[in-house]
């Protein structure tokens, strides 16, 4: 279990597999300087930011799924702790934003699809969702897809979620971290805070 929890009564958590682009999102929205990296596995205990004003925190939390290097026992107990954390400060956190690769996702859940396999993303969502945690769908990386608006709605197939893509809008956000265009996760994002009555943290998305 990671430790060192700092003491905040609101959170909102990154969550999603490795590379997807979970800490560059952490850096756009805080606009602090996070670690990020070429190779899977850069972030590998939660990196909490905090403001000196409001009660409230944004979490990068590690990745996990396949990482070069990594054995399969490491990378099976990140997922666990992962896990664990969300479902220990389920009460806490406000929104969990599930990043995932808008370019390659919808490959890698079809190839982890199967009678005795669920794929991680289909079971994060599902998770956040069933220890209430509201979650919106960071489909990063989108500067590098090209169909769009089918990208989307196999997306929302995937997730149970019925296309198009755009009836969605506060759970499916398509955005590219490293450009900077986030408008989509800042309004979706801003939905939940709203209807939770923390207008007060508007300021941060
Ligand atoms: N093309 C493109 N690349 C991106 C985007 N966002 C992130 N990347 C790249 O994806 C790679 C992984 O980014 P990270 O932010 O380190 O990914 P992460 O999800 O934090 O990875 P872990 O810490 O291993 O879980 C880096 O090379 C980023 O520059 C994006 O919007 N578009
Ligand atoms: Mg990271």
């Amino acid at each position: 279990m990671f430790e060192q929890r700092p003491n905040r009564d609101s959170e909102i958590v990154l969550v999603g597999r490795s590379n997807v682009g979970k800490s560059t999102l952490m850096r756009e929205i805080t606009g602090h300087s996070v670690d990020t990296g070429q190779k899977p596995g850069v972030t590998r205990k939660p990196n909490h930011f905090d403001w000196a004003g409001p009660d409230f925190m944004v979490t990068d939390l590690p990745g996990f799924g396949f990482m070069n290097g990594v054995p399969e026992d490491v990378r099976e107990q990140i997922k666990t702790d992962v896990v664990r954390y969300v479902e220990a400060n389920a009460d806490k956190i406000l929104v969990g934003i599930l990043v995932l690769d808008g370019k390659a996702a919808v490959d890698i859940i079809d190839r982890h699809s199967g009678p005795d396999e669920i794929p991680h993303d289909v079971e994060l969502f599902h998770f956040l969702r069933d220890v209430d945690v509201e979650p919106v769908v960071a489909v990063n990386k989108m500067d590098k897809v090209d169909d769009e608006e089918e990208r989307l709605n196999d997306i929302c197939d995937r997730l149970g979620l019925y296309p198009p893509w755009q009836q969605w809008q506060e759970t499916i956000a398509p955005i590219s971290a490293k450009r900077g265009t986030v408008d989509a996760l800042d309004e979706a994002v801003r939905h939940h805070l709203h209807e939770a009555g923390r207008d007060d943290l508007f300021q941060f998305f």
